[in-house]
């Protein structure tokens, strides 16, 4: 239950709502059993004395119970589903909250279609909580205590038999089945997580299954995952119809022992016989409450298992992060010891780096493929968290500063960019909402695409656009950010590299304040950096400007000499 602990804080934040959802709930329970004690009573009434002045109270009495009874039902309905909605919008922020500092890691740990079941189902299944899992109980206790305390005035042995028929009911059977339910174990969640992860792959996947012709295979796998949950669903459902009949069984016969009771009470002169078809009324109408408590048991489970699952992604302990603004102005970023291993893996990425990237300084950070340099990126723009050592901004550490504010300084452009359905003006936009279409023409032309209209279409994740194209645009949105301090990560790796020259060149014409740091495989054109880093393995091996370290002839030297033979 202790998994639950935070949904019903969440739950109970809605105070309100909650106590009026069982004040109308007792009260809607009432009025049926009223309802229906009425009219039995009406019913012995009119056979036994026939008197019209207590017929035409009883009747009227049975309009109000009919009309409170749907009024208490409405607004119990109103009540309980508005708290469960403010809920759910509760616990979607409160996850969120605690999501967004792990997102980046995150990615490793969990597959995209996985993570989006949880987050999407998970918080849905949880929807039940309050519904079918917390106030029906409470409900049912009161209703169950009141009509007992009633009965007790005219039978205790329709009083007992009622407690018999409620522990049997609304505690026992619900125990019993909620009980073969954790022994079973049925993965209903799990296997919706992986279907939607699978599922996820085969979209991203479908271009490269088609061309290896694996796309039959994947598709009968998908199909065989389908048919299993749909399985899992099936058995869920056969369980709550089973308990639901059981359920209902028991409650029928606690009504024939009523009724058997009653009559041998009656019969033995114990029980005036009016009231014998009420009694009976009385006890079919108080197990009608009892319909909720037969989904309980399945509710509870997909509570709980929910709650595991919403918990497990975010039970890490958060970074913790400091609320100030970088300063305004120029900023120096200093890299002191710096380390970084991915979750999980043995090798760090990332051992021992200390560099400084001065104020309007140049860098290329350099090094063969998976040296570390986009983990280096990463890590400086506080995107991945450092596992030791720190980044400095301005000699403060950027623990003391809020994730937003170093984001608002930087253009980043990484290897791979999205671009969001809608058109080219809305994805420049996404760097400044304010940016009117001279500005916005004037970025196009820097990274030469004056050729693209502002209302040319960009289709999900910019599938329309080539590579090259996607980069370049996505250095168009970085000139719009104006921001001082820019990182780019292989920015023009997939674009000619005569465009790519000039595009280099119209940024640092353009921008002659600013600090560069460049993530770049290709080692031309690095004679104008200021300071240029190399990486191997994780660790800096070498650093210094193009003259310093053709000079040093070390392992820079060594890359541009095969370099020239290859090109030679
Ligand atoms: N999400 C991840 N989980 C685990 N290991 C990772 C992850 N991303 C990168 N790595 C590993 O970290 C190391 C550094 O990767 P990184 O992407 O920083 O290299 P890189 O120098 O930028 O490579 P490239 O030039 O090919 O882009 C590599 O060994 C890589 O396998």
């Amino acid at each position: 239950m202790k998994e639950l602990t935070q949904i019903l804080l969440l739950t109970l934040r809605e105070k309100r709502d909650v106590a009026l959802a069982i004040v109308f709930g007792v009260l809607a329970g009432f009025a049926s059993v009223a309802l229906l004690a009425s009219s039995g009573y009406l019913i012995s009434k009119a056979a036994l004395t026939g008197q019209m002045t207590v017929l035409i109270v009883i009747g009227a009495c049975l309009k109000l119970f009919g009309l409170s009874s749907a009024i208490s039902r409405y607004s119990e309905r109103l009540f309980s589903h508005r708290a469960t909605f403010t809920m759910l919008g509760n616990l979607r922020v409160s996850f969120f909250e605690r999501l967004a500092p792990l997102a980046p890691e995150l990615y490793g740990k969990y597959r995209s279609g996985d993570l989006l079941a949880r987050i999407i189902g998970d918080v849905e299944s949880l929807q039940n909580f309050l519904l079918r899992v917390f106030y029906p109980p409470v409900v049912l206790l009161m209703v169950f205590s009141g009509t007992i305390l009633f009965t007790l005035y005219f039978s205790i042995y329709t009083a007992i038999l009622l407690a018999i028929g409620y522990l049997l009911t609304a505690v026992m059977v619900p125990a019993y089945f909620a009980w073969r339910k954790s022994r079973k174990d049925w993965k209903i969640r799990e296997s919706r997580g992986v279907l939607s992860a699978e599922a996820a792959e085969f979209l991203f996947g479908f271009r490269d299954l088609k061309i290896y012709q694996q796309l039959n295979g994947k598709e009968q796998q998908l199909v065989k995952m389908v048919d299993s949950y749909q399985d899992e669903q099936k058995n869920e459902g056969k369980e709550e119809v089973y308990s639901q009949s059981t359920n209902g069984f028991l409650a029928l016969l606690v009504s024939l022992a009523v009724l058997a009771a009653g009559a041998y009470s009656t019969a033995a002169g114990e029980l005036d016989g009016l009231f014998l078809a009420m009694l009976v009324m009385v006890s079919l109408g108080v197990f009608e409450n009892i319909s909720p408590m037969a989904a309980f048991p399945a509710h509870f489970e997909e509570s709980r298992k929910a709650a595991v699952r919403l918990e497990s992604i975010v039970d890490e302990t958060p970074r913790i992060k400091g609320e100030a603004e970088l300063p305004v102005g120029p900023l120096t970023i200093s890299a002191e010891n710096l380390h970084y291993i991915f979750p999980g893996e043995q090798r760090p990425a990332l051992e021992d780096i200390t560099v400084d990237f001065p104020v309007g300084s140049k860098t290329a950070i350099v090094g063969p493929s998976g040296s570390g340099k986009s983990t280096l990126l990463a890590v400086l723009m506080d995107i991945l968290p450092a596992k030791g050592g720190h980044v400095l901004f301005n000699g403060r550490k950027s623990e003391e500063f809020s994730q937003e504010s170093i984001w608002q300084r930087l253009n980043v452009v990484l290897q791979e960019n999205h671009f969001f359905y809608g058109t080219i003006r809305s994805n420049l936009q996404l760097a400044d909402p304010q940016a009117d279409d001279k500005e916005m023409n004037a970025a196009l032309e820097a990274v030469e695409l004056s050729d693209f209209s502002l209302q040319m279409e960009v289709e999900e994740k910019g599938q329309n656009l080539s590579g090259g194209q996607r980069q370049r645009l996505a250095i168009a949105r970085a000139i719009l950010k104006r921001s001082p301090l820019w990182m780019l990560d292989e920015p023009v790796s997939s674009v000619d590299s005569a465009t790519g020259k000039v595009i280099y060149e119209r940024l640092f014409k353009n921008n002659p304040d600013s600090s560069f740091i460049i993530v770049s495989h290709d080692l031309s054109g690095l004679e104008g950096m200021d300071q240029i880093i190399v990486l191997e393995n994780g660790k800096l091996i070498e650093s210094g400007s193009y003259a310093e370290l053709m000079k040093r002839q070390g392992y820079f030297y060594g890359l541009k000499e095969i370099e020239q033979q290859i090109m030679a």
